[in-house]
């Protein structure tokens, strides 16, 4: 098999193996890394895979993006990140009793769907910079709006050869997100709130990443930068897996028979997610519409609807905190693809984003985009209604990031009559959430406690919260920084000791 490169979006030019794309994480440009070509199934290939476990999928779809892997190290980065992380299995499907698929991905060490392929980074990472032999260590940069900092900081916890620092809007995560990120154990872990969102974090550290001065001072150091974030193709790439996995699960559960589409409605925040399911579609899995969920941050519903983006817009904090991003950063990916690979355009595109803080694409381009996208958002209120809508209908618990994709499928099927089978794809355990979770169900919350919250909602809703939750009650508190936007590097240098 000839080895696959990947391209910037912004310098076609500028191209590396798959290793280098996932030690670099994001391109000096400041582009994002794209394979050249997408790998698709050949006829027959895909059926030959039903019935595959998850690894076995997994080791599938990865062999045909990290060319530059073998077989061996793919399957045993895989052994190694899936199985015993994973005990009630790495992603399955619920049936609502209307015959709604939910896919739940939040059965890994952090309840969130991230731990799929944050369990898989840092394998793929440790022999991508075994291949680079130059023995630097790299330090991870994350900025999250509560799910990717705790999936990473679990993933990445005392892998020799790493640093990892993450950044979090200090006031823009759930209770439980932010207990589960400032009590995380390790001696290579760093935590630090940021006084600003989430898109303040993520430009914080793309601007970390693209400054080379700070290359430079972290190479005086034996050291150098990557990513967590889903900029990071390392990211990306396990997060198509899944989709080519629940695909085929529909069909062994008899669902659809092989080669019929089926719809997934995504809970859409930095657009990673949903990209990873176009990926699988451009890959030859039958995939019809993916639904783009967003909530009051819905700057994707507007762009995907009148191909105007625009991020001069209030941000606001909402009971689905990790979608609060006015900035979705691989969205730059899909429009490199759409456009035909035109890196000018996209430089352009994202120079006026950064100047204006909007672009606007062509007729064409959204057409393009209406073929395989349709968009919707709820607010707070819709958010609540419809996790108590979907547990009175059928029992079923689910997180507010859930509930927004429950809701914007809802109305999508309703506006277009469209009956073709559809997954929700549901990104993180409703005990993330507890509060906002048992005040939709109409529960009175007990007081303040986290803890006796996630207790009455256990009570209420008769589901069991899942016991790495329970036991941050117990767990000390190590971190309490908080830094200004512009100070994030400094505080990097200063934790690390640069
Ligand atoms: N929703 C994310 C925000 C970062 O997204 P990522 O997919 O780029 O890691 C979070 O929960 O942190």
């Amino acid at each position: 098999m000839s080895r696959l490169r990947y391209s910037s979006t912004r310098d076609s030019s500028l191209q590396v193996s798959s290793s280098e794309a996932i030690l670099q994480g994001i391109s000096k440009d400041g582009g994002l890394f794209v394979p050249e070509t997408i790998p698709a199934f050949a006829p027959g290939e895909l059926a030959q895979l039903q019935g595959s476990s998850y690894q076995e999928v997994a080791s599938a779809v990865l062999s045909r993006y990290l060319t530059d892997f073998s077989q061996e190290e793919i399957d045993d980065c895989v052994k190694k990140a899936y199985g015993s992380k994973f005990p009630e299995g790495e992603a399955s499907l619920a049936e609502l009793k209307d015959g709604l698929q939910v896919l739940e991905l939040w059965h890994g060490p952090t309840c969130a769907f991230k731990d799929m392929a944050l369990q898989m980074l840092p394998q793929l990472l440790t022999v991508a910079n075994k291949k680079a032999g130059d023995g630097k260590t790299i330090l991870i940069l994350v900025a999250t709006s509560g799910d990717t900092g705790k999936a990473a900081l679990e993933g990445f916890c005392d892998v020799p050869g790493t640093e990892i620092a993450v950044f979090y809007p200090q006031d823009g995560v759930s209770h439980m997100q932010k207990r589960q990120m400032v009590t995380q154990a390790g001696e290579n872990v760093h935590v630090c709130g940021v006084d600003g969102n989430f898109d303040d974090c993520q430009t914080g550290v793309k601007r970390i990443f693209t400054d080379g001065r700070a290359a430079a001072e972290l190479a005086a150091k034996g050291m150098r930068f990557s990513s967590a974030n889903s900029i990071n193709w390392g990211r990306l790439a396990p997060q198509i897996v899944y989709y080519v996995y629940a695909y085929l699960e529909m069909c062994r559960a008899g669902k659809v028979a092989m080669g019929e589409p089926v719809n997934f409605a995504v809970p859409t925040g930095n657009f990673g997610n949903i990209l990873a399911a176009y990926f699988a579609k451009e890959m030859g899995v039958p995939i019809g519409k993916l639904i783009c969920a967003s909530n009051r941050n819905n700057v994707l519903t507007d762009f995907l609807s009148e191909g105007r983006y625009d991020r001069n817009r209030p941000f606001y904090t909402t009971l689905s905190p990790s979608m609060d991003i006015l900035v979705s950063s691989n969205l730059e990916r899909l429009l490199y693809l759409l456009s035909g690979r035109d890196d000018g355009l996209i430089g352009r595109l994202y120079r006026d984003l950064s100047d204006t803080g909007r672009f606007a694409v062509k007729e064409e381009m959204l057409g393009r985009l209406k073929e395989s996208f349709a968009a919707g958002c709820a607010d707070d209120a819709e958010t609540s209604a419809a996790i108590r809508e979907v547990y009175d209908r059928s029992g079923y618990l689910c997180d507010p990031h859930t509930a927004v994709a429950f809701k914007v499928y809802g109305e999508y099927r309703a506006a277009t009559g469209d009956e073709t089978p559809t997954v929700v794809v549901s990104t993180a355990s409703p005990y993330k959430f507890p509060a906002s979770v048992l005040e939709a169900l109409g529960g009175e919350l007990p007081g303040k406690n986290d803890f006796s919250i996630l207790s009455s909602l256990e009570e209420r809703s008769g589901v069991a919260a899942p016991a790495a939750l329970k036991a941050l009650r117990d767990k000390p508190i190590r971190f309490g920084d908080c830094c200004m936007p512009g100070e994030m590097f400094g505080w990097v240098k200063a934790v690390l000791n640069i």
